[in-house]
């Protein structure tokens, strides 16, 4: 009889007596259990072979069940302190035993519970009491010690149960497949199984040559096993960036670009923010230790200069406060991406625009915030503007109810806020679908003549920094930016999370 390399081997290495395991083959032979798998089961149709499946239950300790097996459960530490400070005679006070047995935050409270529960005592009024007859072997204390050893069939399931509930243990299952020789299966191997030249792909070499005629191929078994493959995938975030790049040119706009390290000229000094301002202390930008910027236009730093120093139009005053080329032409990490339209504005990026026109940009920002729930160091900026002869707030907020709309945020909220670069402002809120806490989306305005006039803009342009993390949190559910973005994300919710579109 003529097989195919693999399942002669399968055959070969197959006992008559005794069933045996795909991965104890996958180990002798020195092939991939998958591919022992499929030799099986096209053996077994050949009815060469037996194959046989059980449920394979293994249990092992999560990161917490480790660390009780090291220091002892905490009610285990709770009892033995208690005891040792004399608990078993008379009540004595909680505070004293928590302190010496070392048990902290959410340990005290899982220690208190668990030691209720298996009647180590009695806790009344800030007092405990050890029960002298509860000491000896904690059964789950055990059970840590066996399972951790590789005996958790010594563990009753009742406590692998409890264990699980409270956490410390994780069970999972698998399928293991064993094969053994039939009488036909003996047979064969008696009277000889030669190997028979079979593939199992198709080469341009065997198309050439003309071999694929002589050979062999070998069937699809669609039902084996397979290890996973995790392909490469957009980032969601990313992906979340371009479904909102997609909804902002189908509304007309245009994506503008620029540097991330850019001189605070474009970050501060174009929008009218005075250089003693507390937000250009280095405390929320990133400054970086390199040379200044050199070619700043010298037109727009004039007036940029002018407007600092006496104000722009007849009531102009300015802010009379210090201004300096050193601090203009300093480079930092951009704390927001409204430097790109600073530059877009000033002609130096695509020369001088005419209204109408639309722009934006999804980009880093970067500030030396407080990282918590909805802050990290860098953030993706939705920025935007629209410059056109006649604007109003209006038309402000009739963009973002169109834009939000898109993303099934239909309960906008609006909030009059300051910025040195914009009059009126506004602060833009939406509602968390999971929380129904009111999270600041994003921040807007009309831009002032402050800051149009030295561009050499002279009609009306409304912009607005929204929050792309944000907006994501809005439209996920996620509660923490943290489970979205940076190194704390979870791997399977990188290869799982599904497309919103
Ligand atoms: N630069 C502002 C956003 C903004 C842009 C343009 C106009 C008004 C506000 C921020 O980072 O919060």
């Amino acid at each position: 009889m003529k097989l195919p390399e693999t399942q002669v081997a399968v055959l070969e290495a197959a006992s008559a007596n005794e069933p045996r395991t795909v991965e104890s083959l996958s180990e002798d032979l020195d092939r991939k259990p998958e591919s022992i798998t499929r030799a099986a089961f096209e053996l077994a149709d050949e009815g060469l072979l037996d194959v046989s499946e059980s449920i394979d239950e293994s249990v092992s300790l999560t990161e917490e069940g480790r660390t009780y097996l090291e220091d002892g459960l905490p009610e285990v530490r709770l009892y033995e302190a208690a005891i040792d400070a004399g608990g078993d005679d008379d009540p004595v006070q909680m505070g004293q035993v928590i302190g010496a047995s070392g048990l902290e935050g959410g340990a005290v409270d899982i220690a208190l519970s668990n030691f209720a529960r298996k009647g180590y005592g009695g806790i009344d009024s800030g007092e405990i009491t050890a029960n002298p007859d509860a000491g000896g072997d904690d059964p789950e204390a055990t059970a840590l010690e066996s399972i951790a050893g590789g005996d958790a069939d010594l563990v009753t399931e009742d406590t692998l149960d409890q264990l699980e509930r409270r956490g410390l243990i994780e069970r999972s299952e698998r399928t293991v497949r064993s094969v053994q020789l039939t009488d036909e299966g003996v047979t064969a191997l008696m009277e000889g199984v030669e190997v028979a030249e079979e593939v199992d792909r198709l080469t341009s070499e065997m198309l050439t040559s003309g071999e694929w005629r002589d050979v062999e191929f070998s069937e699809y078994n669609v039902a084996a096993d397979a290890p996973e493959i995790e392909g490469g995938r957009h980032h969601p975030l990313r992906s979340m960036a371009e479904r909102v790049k997609d909804v902002l040119v189908g509304m007309g706009f245009s994506e503008m670009q620029g540097p991330h390290a850019d001189a605070e000229f474009w970050i501060n000094d174009c929008l009218f923010m005075p250089q003693d301002h507390p937000a250009r202390t280095h405390w929320d930008q990133f400054g970086l230790d390199v040379p200044p910027m050199q070619d700043l236009p010298e037109d727009v730093r004039e007036r940029v200069e002018a407007a600092h120093r006496e104000g722009v139009g007849e009531d102009g005053e300015g802010y009379h406060s210090p201004w300096g080329e050193d601090m203009a032409r300093q480079i930092d990490l951009r704390g927001h991406t409204t430097s790109l339209s600073a530059r877009y504005l000033s002609g130096i990026a695509e020369g001088d625009l005419e209204p109408p026109q639309r722009f934006f940009s999804i980009e880093k920002a970067y500030r030396n915030d407080e990282i918590d729930s909805t802050h990290l160091l860098e953030f993706f900026q939705i920025e935007g503007w629209v410059m056109a002869d006649d604007l109003s707030v209006r038309d402000l907020m009739g963009t973002f109810t169109e834009f939000y709309e898109q993303f099934g945020i239909t309960d906008l909220r609006f909030k009059p806020t300051y910025n040195p670069y914009t009059e009126p402002s506004f602060e833009l809120f939406g509602e968390h679908p999971v929380t129904g806490e009111v999270v600041e989306i994003g921040n807007s305005g009309i831009f002032r003549p402050e800051m149009l006039e030295p561009l050499d803009v002279d009609c009306d342009v409304m912009a607005w920094g929204l929050a792309l993390e944000r907006l994501m949190m809005l439209v996920t559910g996620a509660e923490d930016i943290r489970d979205v973005h940076g190194t704390l994300v979870d791997l399977d919710y990188l290869r799982t999370e599904e497309v919103r579109y």
